[in-house]
Formats: C-alpha cells, structure tokens, sequence
C-alpha cells in the first residue's frame, strides 16, 4: 500500500475510506497546513524514491526472532530494526510505525527540537549569560517566582491533572533518571549535603540552596540532580557536535505506561493466558503485580511485603494518584480481553492480547484528545490547528509519514511541565454519598502505593480525583512539590520548580526569547518588551534575577505569560503543546481515527469508540466499588454535571468486536 503511494504519487492510498466532508489531496492525505510555527521545519525533507527502494529491500528479509534481549537499545540511541512487518497491531517498541524511518519514536532516541541546541560550550556544558557569567541559580528563582498560594480552579478537577501524567508517562522519559525513586548517582545526599565529588563527576550539577533560603536558612546545602544521558554519552554524536538528551520510552501515544517500551518490560507483566496482563488478587481485588525490587523501587516502604508494583513504566508508584489511574487502566485492558474471549472463545492468548491493547489505546487516544486536551490546548484552537475533527463521520485520514513523532524536548522540558502547577499537596478521599471521608499529605505517600490498598482507599481516593479542584494554571505551585518533593524520613525535600528550571538548561534548551521567535510570536528585545504577556511585577522580577533578556529560561517566562483565553497556557507553550499534539497525532500511523485499511477499525467500531469513550467511564468501570460518576470527569460536580448511575454513562459495544467469519 505505501509503495504504491509512493511509486504511483497520483494514487490514493486509502480508496473509498476518506471522509467525504474534509478534503484529501491527491495522496489521499489532508492538506498539512503550515500551522502558525515558523522556520520549524518539522516537515523534514524526504527523499520518497530513496525511502521506498529501502523499504522494498527490507521487506525481501526474513523476519529476526523478536524479543530475545532484555532491552538491547539500553545503550544504544535507538535500534533501527531490520525488518519491518506491516502488521496490524502496534510493536511494543513503537519501531515500524513509520515505515520510511522505522526507528522514530522508539525508546533511547533523542527529543524532537523546535530551537538548537544552547549550551555554554557548544557541546555539552550548562548555559551561561550573555555576559558569560553563569545563569542565576534555579532554586532562587523557583523560590521568588514559584511560591506557594492556594488559588483553586473554578471548573476542572485533580483528575485533569493526574490524567496529564499519565500522557506524560506515555510519551517520554529522561534518559537515566530514576524520576520517583533515588538516584543511582549521588551528587547531594540524602541530608542534603554536596557529595565529595559534585564538582568533579560530570553526571552532577546539584541544584545549591542560597544561603539565605527562604524556607531553610539555616538548612540543606543542595538538592540532587543528575545529568540526563545522551547521544554524546552513547558515542552516537561526533567529538564537536551537541549532546541531545534521549528519551526511553516510545513517543507514540500507544499506553506504552500501562504494556512497556520494550519486550523485556512487557513480557513480565504479561499473563499469557486470555490476553490478559498480570495482576495479583488482595483483599478480592486485583491489583499490579509485585516489583521484585522493593527496597529500591518503593524505598519508603517499611518492609519488603509492601505493595510495589510493577508497570510498564518505572515511575507507576510516585505518587498515590498517579497509581490509581495506572491501575484503573490496567484494569480496563483486562475487562475488554475478558469480554473479547467471551465472545471470540477461538481466539488465542496473543490475539485477545493484542485486540484488547488496540481499543484501549484508542480509547485512550480519543479521551486524550476530545476530553482532555481541549481542556488545556483550547477547544478552538485545536479545531483551528486540524488536532481534533468534532463531529467527523468516519475516518480522518490525516497519517502524514513525513511528520516527525517525536516528543520536543521543549514540550517535555517545559511546556507540559508547566502543569506541574495544577498539582494539589494534599489529596481528599471521597465517599460515594460525595462526603469527605480524610486527607492524606502527598509528600508522606511519594512512592509508598500502600495507601491506596487500605480499605476503601483506592475508590475514595478516585472519587477524589473527580470530587477536589486542580490548582489554577498559574505561576503558584504547591510547597509539598517545592519543599517536599520525594522528603522520605526529612523535613525537607526537593524543590520540582527548580529541577524544571535545571533540566532545561541539562537539555540545552533556547531561550525564551529564541522559543518565541520559533514560534513566530513578537520577540522582546528588552524586558520592558515582555510586559505585553508578562505581569509588570513578574517582569520586575526577571529584571533583578536575570541580567539580560536574552538569558531568561523558556521554563521560567513560559510559565509566567497570561493563559490565552479558552486555553491554560500562554502564547508560547501553547505553540509548543500544540505543535506537539498535532505531531503526536498526523505522525502515528495507528492513530485510531485512521482508515488505513490494514490497520483501520470498522466504521461502526470507530462509531463506538468515539460515543463510548470516557474517563467517566473507565473509572465506573475499574474501580472498586463506585457506583456514580459525573459524565465530564475532568470537571468539578456542578448543576449541569451530577453524578448518575454508572450504567447510564455511555459504553463501548464490544460486541461489534465479534468475529463473524468464525461465527
Ligand atoms: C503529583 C504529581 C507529579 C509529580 C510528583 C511529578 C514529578 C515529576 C518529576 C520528579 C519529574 C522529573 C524531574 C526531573 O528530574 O527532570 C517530572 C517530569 C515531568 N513531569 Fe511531572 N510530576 C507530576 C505531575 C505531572 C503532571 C500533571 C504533568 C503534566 C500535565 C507532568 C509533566 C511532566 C513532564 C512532561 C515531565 C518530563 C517527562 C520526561 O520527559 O522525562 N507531571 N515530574
């Protein structure tokens, strides 16, 4: 099918599927737009003649045995496979999903880029003023910028912003950073006090508290923060060439957080049996399996038996929210391959595995972007900029192999931790009459998921979700993740304002001001100049910390804009958010609302999906016990949005997954 679009351009390669209401060009591919991001060219040049000669020689290969190492790409930057199989379902891996380039979007290869790379040396080294000085330190920042102050959103819930993690989890992960447990280097310690060798171990670059720290004076030197790994570490970049920061999960949209990244990470959590993934039943409930690591995975646990668990993702116990959600899916994947094997008893392990894998990720895919982002990206905008199709009526085919999937480093490293603000330090449980039953503190539960097993914690603490606000969208974030991030048994903790602040500068990343003219926004050439997007007062704050605006950190004046109206974010992360959903979307051939007819779903299952997809839902359905739920669960209960019975919630018609042929 794509040789022959590429051979015979004329041809449409989805015949008799597009959608007649939106235009297809003559590759029966919606016209891309160059959407409001100039100079970026995310449509890299390809060379289709070239692409397709290789592609042809790769089918005439025999397949190699899958899965046989561990995680072979660990210390590589990425593994291009040597055979691809146009299958229908997704590798684990992501390889294979651009066919011209099966290696995009696979785990160990770098962050996309909007801007070059800008570090102090050229190479690898932190960025420095325009003076050559050194950039004012991240946690002074963090501290007169970032305090603490309890505004609450009117509308939306803490379930909006836990579901945020969750697509974050799905789409990137710092190259060798444990991210919820310690890490395995130490450049500060555990008493916060600098490791002899900080200075000298190029891993390092702990993050100093000031002397005059507002919160600890008198207290901790430093907080820990290690380098992320890079092509330049691998030996995947010449001598002179800038280090790019790698991701280890796929960048596909693809719930890689709930199956793996890899076979090594999949197959343990795998049950082998009806397709199902591997729990373990507590208390008449099932819950993840058991990390065999405890005391290093879950290392506040206070003993080895303690629930740990483990996922297809690393960081699944960080925090109680988080875990919840992760479990709610896992949940729901072995609710569909139950319901799929009751109907399809001939189909065997893998292909109830791999059928219940595909509609949860498009259902996930369809909460995502009809539910969730309109919420943060703007409803408008993301219509305007072609991410959702409201009301399309069959497939959108809008797959554009040219697009680069690959998560930017400027939406990982900034833009999306901007959310980090929406974050609430303390977590209600909720019961089902909508009662408060308690509150736990988020810093004493950081990677102990033992909270959530104890009696009627795992569905008070959903309820929770739907029932608390979500912090406002602001320049305000909450002190448990700015003084008490990952504390264990201290006072103290870290500060994630200024980790952010100190991963964009690990990273490279350009200025704001460079990030603003990529995205074709006016670009301030003084301070004053900011003063159209950014507070006066903040603006006099960057003034007294930075010494020219050409300094000023993305991370840092990104978060400080006025939101676009309709949108949670101002202008530049939201160029940034958008740009990056949109790839996220045209660039993943599995997209589920496309209508390749290899990979497609029928028109009536797409149909379902779209009208039985909620996080609503998929909350009713896996807990444990919770009988009602507000239809928008993103939103606060209101007026217009009671609870009602979770029967009457709209559900996906499995049954359209019947298999006639054998029936
Ligand atoms: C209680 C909730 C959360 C906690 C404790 C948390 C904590 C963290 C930590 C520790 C890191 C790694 C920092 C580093 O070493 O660079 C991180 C990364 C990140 N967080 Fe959060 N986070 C939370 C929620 C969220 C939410 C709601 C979002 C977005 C909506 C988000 C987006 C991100 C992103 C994009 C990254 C970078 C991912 C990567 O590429 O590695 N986080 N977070």
């Amino acid at each position: 099918q794509y040789l022959n679009l590429l051979t015979n351009p004329g041809q449409t390669f989805l015949q008799g599927v597009s959608p007649s209401n939106f235009p297809v060009n003559n590759r029966g591919l919606f016209p891309v737009q160059r959407r409001p991001v100039n100079g970026l060219g995310y449509l890299q040049a390809l060379n289709i003649e070239e692409l397709a000669r290789k592609l042809n020689t790769s089918f005439s290969n025999p397949p190699p045995p899958l899965g046989s190492a561990q995680d072979p790409a660990t210390q590589t930057c990425g593994l291009v496979p040597p055979y691809c199989l146009k299958s229908r379902y997704r590798t684990i891996d992501g390889s294979c999903n651009n066919l011209f380039k099966p290696a995009l979007g696979t785990p160990q290869t770098p962050y996309g880029r909007l801007v070059e790379y800008k570090y102090g040396d050229g190479v690898s080294a932190f960025p420095t003023s325009v003076s050559g000085k050194d950039l004012p330190n991240a946690r002074v920042i963090s501290s007169f910028l970032f305090p603490d102050k309890n505004l609450v959103d009117p509308i939306w819930n803490l379930n909006a912003q836990q579901w945020g993690q969750i697509i974050t989890h799905d789409m990137s992960l710092t190259a060798g950073i444990a991210q919820s447990h310690k890490d395995t280097v130490t450049c500060c310690d555990d008493n916060g006090q600098l490791a002899p060798d900080a200075a000298t171990n190029p891993l390092c670059a702990p993050i100093l508290f000031p002397l005059n720290d507002p919160v600890h004076p008198q207290g901790p030197q430093c907080i820990n923060f290690v380098r992320t790994g890079t092509t330049r570490d691998r030996g995947c970049t010449p001598r002179y060439a800038p280090a790019q920061p790698l991701s280890t999960v796929t960048a596909y949209m693809d719930a890689s957080f709930c199956y793996g990244s890899s076979e090594g990470q999949a197959r343990p959590i795998r049950a082998f049996v009806g397709g199902r993934l591997k729990t373990i039943l507590r208390g008449g409930r099932e819950w993840p399996p058991q990390d065999p690591n405890v005391t290093l995975t879950c290392e506040s646990a206070q003993s080895p038996n303690e629930p740990c668990y483990l996922a297809g993702d690393i960081r699944v116990n960080q925090n109680p929210q988080l875990t919840i959600l992760q479990i709610i899916v896992l949940r729901e994947h072995n609710r569909i391959a139950g319901i799929l094997s009751a109907i399809n008893p001939h189909w065997d392990d893998e292909t109830l595995y791999q059928e219940a894998r595909r509609i949860l990720i498009a259902e996930l895919q369809h909460i995502n972007y009809y539910e969730y982002l309109p919420i943060f990206l703007g409803f408008e905008n993301m219509v305007k900029n072609k991410l959702i199709y409201p009301g399309a009526n069959g497939y959108v085919n809008d797959y554009n192999p040219k697009v680069d999937p690959s998560v930017l480093d400027e939406h990982a490293t900034a833009a999306f931790r901007h959310f980090h603000t929406l974050i609430r330090g303390y977590l209600k449980l909720v019961t089902e009459s909508r009662h408060l039953a308690g509150i736990v503190r988020l810093s004493d539960w950081f990677n102990r998921p033992l909270l959530i097993e104890l009696e009627n914690a795992f569905d008070d603490l959903t309820r929770g979700l739907t029932y608390q606000e979500q912090s406002f969208s602001d320049q305000f974030w909450d002190s448990e993740i700015t003084q008490f991030l990952f504390k264990r048994n201290n006072t103290f903790g870290g500060d994630l304002r200024a980790i952010d602040i100190q991963r964009g500068r690990d990273h490279g990343l350009g200025s704001y001001v460079s990030t603003r003219a990529a995205c074709g926004l006016p670009v301030p050439h003084t301070f004053n100049e900011m003063l159209d997007f950014i507070s006066a007062e903040n603006v006099e704050v960057l003034k007294a910390i930075y010494e020219h605006p050409g300094d000023v950190d993305l991370v840092v004046a990104g978060s400080l804009e006025h939101n676009v109206p309709g949108a949670q974010a101002g202008p530049t992360f939201l160029c940034i958010l958008t740009e990056q959903f949109y790839r996220t979307r045209v660039g993943d051939r599995y997209f589920y609302e496309n209508g390749d007819p290899s990979i497609a779903f029928t028109p009536s299952q797409l149909e379902t999906i779209r009208k039985g997809s909620s996080i609503a839902r998929i909350l009713c359905d896996n807990s444990d016990n919770i009988r009602h739920m507000q239809p928008k669960a993103f939103q606060q209960i209101s007026s217009g949005n009671m609870p009602v019975p979770c029967d009457k919630l709209p559900a996906i018609d499995l049954s359209l997954w019947r298999d006639f042929e054998f029936h």
